[in-house]
């Protein structure tokens, strides 16, 4: 199983690499890989495996945190009614809304040992074009954290931090196109 161990921590050059395409179909060892970095989410969100193995929560996580350089990410959030349970190869977005958003709390990073405050602005839906654990070819309609956590996800696969996004002279100033409620 993955720990904290594997986690590459800012300052590795991996995480300012551009990372590369994954040749479709994928290979065995790209699909289990994926697997393993999804297991890694549902463990670092159970409290006992959490305190046993001593993981970070985290709701996403992409190829180069641990390592690789590939463009493989893994998204699992439980909602009320549903869990966004994403293992993908070659996301993309292909459209979003105008309207952005952005977490009160801030955004983290289990490769960044340190808070960085500041309000994060993402897009406030995606349209996200990727393959799937087999290979084939889906389109993902998100918004909400699902949203927020895959391009803080597809960032990481084009060497971009959560903190580059975060207002330098005004970290907390609300950013431009944010829905008021
Ligand atoms: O790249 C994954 N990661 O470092 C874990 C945390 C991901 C995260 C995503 C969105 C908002 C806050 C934190
Ligand atoms: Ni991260």
């Amino acid at each position: 199983m993955l720990t904290m161990d594997d986690i590459v921590r800012e300052g590795n050059p991996i995480l300012r690499a551009v990372a590369s395409e994954v040749m479709m179909p994928p290979t065995q060892e790209e699909k289990e890989t994926l697997k393993k970095m999804r297991e890694f989410l549902i463990n670092s969100q159970d409290d006992e495996i959490a305190e046993k193995y001593k993981l970070r929560a985290g709701i996403g996580l992409a190829a180069p945190q641990i390592g690789i350089s590939k463009r493989m990410i893994a998204v699992y959030i439980p909602e009320e009614d549903k869990i966004h349970d994403y293992t993908l190869f070659n996301p993309k977005v292909i459209s979003h809304s105008v309207e952005n958003t952005y977490l009160e709390g801030g955004e983290g990073c289990l490769s960044v040992d340190r808070e960085v405050p500041g309000y994060v602005p993402r897009h406030a839906r995606v349209k996200v074009k990727a393959y799937n654990i087999d290979g084939k070819e889906i389109t993902l309609k998100l918004k909400g954290l699902p949203a927020i956590a895959i391009q803080h996800e597809i960032d990481h696969l084009d060497g971009i931090m959560f903190y580059d996004h975060i207002n330098k002279a005004d970290p907390f100033a609300i950013p431009d196109h944010c829905a008021t409620n």
